[in-house]
């Protein structure tokens, strides 16, 4: 039998037949195929709850655990406020630096600050003066201070000195700083002053020791904060005419008394009428000259006349410094009818001389522009309608829109000191009773200026 004659190929044998050998799969494999398999058809949910289930486990383990030793370590820290009055919250020494001889800076960070921010809480408004308590824990003294919305934004390397910034900004909030007196014969100031950085200290607060009286423009927009430089403080805002004007007031300090004034001045919603500060110190070197510059620039937005008295130069507050008192602005729903109608009569009379103008044909002298000024034609300057003018800082707008030649008087009077200052100015206080108010009646100087227990407010 004859077979055709090709070549052999092995690329067309089809029928090939693999000797190879296929391991078995390992347990691990096995395993994997055998929780596939289980999990075929069934919905995510279903894949995902055993995960959940340990997850939830281990949450349950970690907040019973944190329950439990919670109560029974007194040192932490689980509290969010920034401050309570009902309780004392820790803070650390984040900055010292000694001013003089007897007087030091501190500044107090709240502990894990970052952490309480998130509350959103707001510690400084200058509707009130307020004090802290600090404790010393081992034996169970408490003192109050002042604190100032002041933060150490940096350091001069060469002196050491800090750079003050103003809290001006929720972020800021935590941080603020103290001056303490150190006396000789003190035992917590002493501690207080020699605290090192980063030691932690125990604050309750704040405690009011004054809040100014209702006035109906607290319903309107607040007196921009003071700003660490000059034209940056923005203008005050313009509040209805027809409201009763802002209420003006005097303060007498000495010593750390200084401090509740500087308080309301440097905070935000600052008092919005105008005060008169007069501050008696040991000596020049007592006060920062960072916060002599914040004072210059609220004198210079004119919202308060400094008045400083050095007893080491021989400077002396005396009975020609007390000014008069005056009735306040507002003090009570009548005063709103009353000033509605002066108001209202004020328009009537600018109508009344604007018409008379126009009929004798005289042009419309508008009310602001001073009538002792050299007339704008000799001078040959444009005449300026001074309403129309927008000032761009709070400087611009009193130097040159509302420049007064008088100060106005006070309605108010606050004192704040040692008990022999506060005497001699305005009597004796008397805190000797259950409430702890103040019912001394009202003496020294102020008494023979005409001041009475309705408009004195000792801080003691
Ligand atoms: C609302 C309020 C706010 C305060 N704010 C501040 C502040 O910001 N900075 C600050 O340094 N102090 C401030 N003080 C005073 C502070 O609370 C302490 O009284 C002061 O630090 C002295 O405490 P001490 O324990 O060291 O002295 P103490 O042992 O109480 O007294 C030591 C000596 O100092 C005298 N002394 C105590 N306090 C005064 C005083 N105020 N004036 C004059 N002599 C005094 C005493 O007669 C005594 O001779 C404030 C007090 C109050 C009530």
């Amino acid at each position: 039998m004859d077979h055709p004659k090709t070549p052999y190929n092995p690329a067309n044998n089809k029928e090939e037949t693999s000797y190879e050998f296929h391991a078995p799969k390992n347990p691990k494999e096995l395993y994997k195929d055998k929780i596939r398999e289980r999990a075929r058809g069934k919905t995510w949910i279903r894949k995902l709850l055993p995960s959940l289930l340990i997850g939830a486990g281990c949450l349950w383990a970690f907040y019973t655990y944190d329950y439990f030793t919670r109560e029974k370590d007194p040192n932490r820290d689980t509290d969010g406020s920034l401050l309570r009055d009902d309780k004392f919250l820790p803070y650390i020494v984040s900055f010292k630096y000694q001013i003089d001889p007897d007087h030091y800076l501190v500044e107090l960070t709240r502990k894990n600050r970052a952490q309480k921010l998130i509350h959103n809480q707001r510690l400084f408004s200058g509707d009130k003066m307020w004090s802290i308590e600090i404790a010393k824990p081992d034996i169970n003294i408490v003192r109050s201070y002042t604190p100032l919305p002041l933060f150490v934004a940096g350091v001069d390397p060469t002196t050491q000195e800090p750079h003050l910034q103003l809290v001006s900004k929720s972020e800021q909030e935590g941080k603020f700083i103290i001056i303490v007196k150190r006396y000789p014969d003190g035992e917590f100031s002493k501690w207080l002053t020699g605290l090192q950085l980063l030691q932690s200290v125990q604050v309750r607060g704040p405690i009011t020791d004054y809040k100014f009286k209702f006035h109906p423009l607290d319903h309107y927009e607040p007196r921009p904060q003071l700003s660490n430089t000059l034209e940056k403080t923005l203008p005050d805002p313009s509040y209805p005419e027809k409201l009763p004007k802002p209420e003006n007031f005097v303060y007498y300090g000495a010593g750390t008394g200084i401090l509740p004034f500087l308080q309301i001045l440097y905070s935000p919603n600052p008092p919005k009428g105008f005060s008169e500060a007069f501050f008696s110190l040991k000596s020049d070197s007592n006060i920062l000259n960072q916060f002599k510059t914040l004072n210059y620039f609220a004198e210079k937005c004119g919202r308060v006349k400094f008045h400083y008295f050095i007893e080491d130069q021989g400077q002396k507050l005396t009975d020609k410094d007390i000014r008069s008192s005056t009735l306040p602005h507002f003090s009570g729903a009548k005063d709103l009818k009353v000033s509605e109608e002066v108001y209202r009569y004020k328009l009537l009379q600018e109508k009344k001389e604007e018409v008379r103008r126009q009929i004798e044909g005289k042009d419309v002298v508008h009310e602001n522009v001073s009538e002792d000024s050299p007339s704008m034609e000799d001078a040959n300057i444009p005449q300026l309608d001074l309403t129309k003018i927008k000032a761009d800082n709070a400087f611009q707008q009193f130097s040159f829109l509302r420049k007064r030649t008088e100060l106005p008087p006070p309605s108010l009077a606050i004192v704040c000191g040692p008990d022999g200052f506060v005497e001699a100015v305005a009597g004796k206080a008397d805190i000797n009773n259950v409430e702890m108010e103040d019912r001394g009646p009202i003496g020294g100087i102020l008494k023979g200026k005409g001041w009475t227990e309705a408009n004195v407010k000792r801080l003691v």
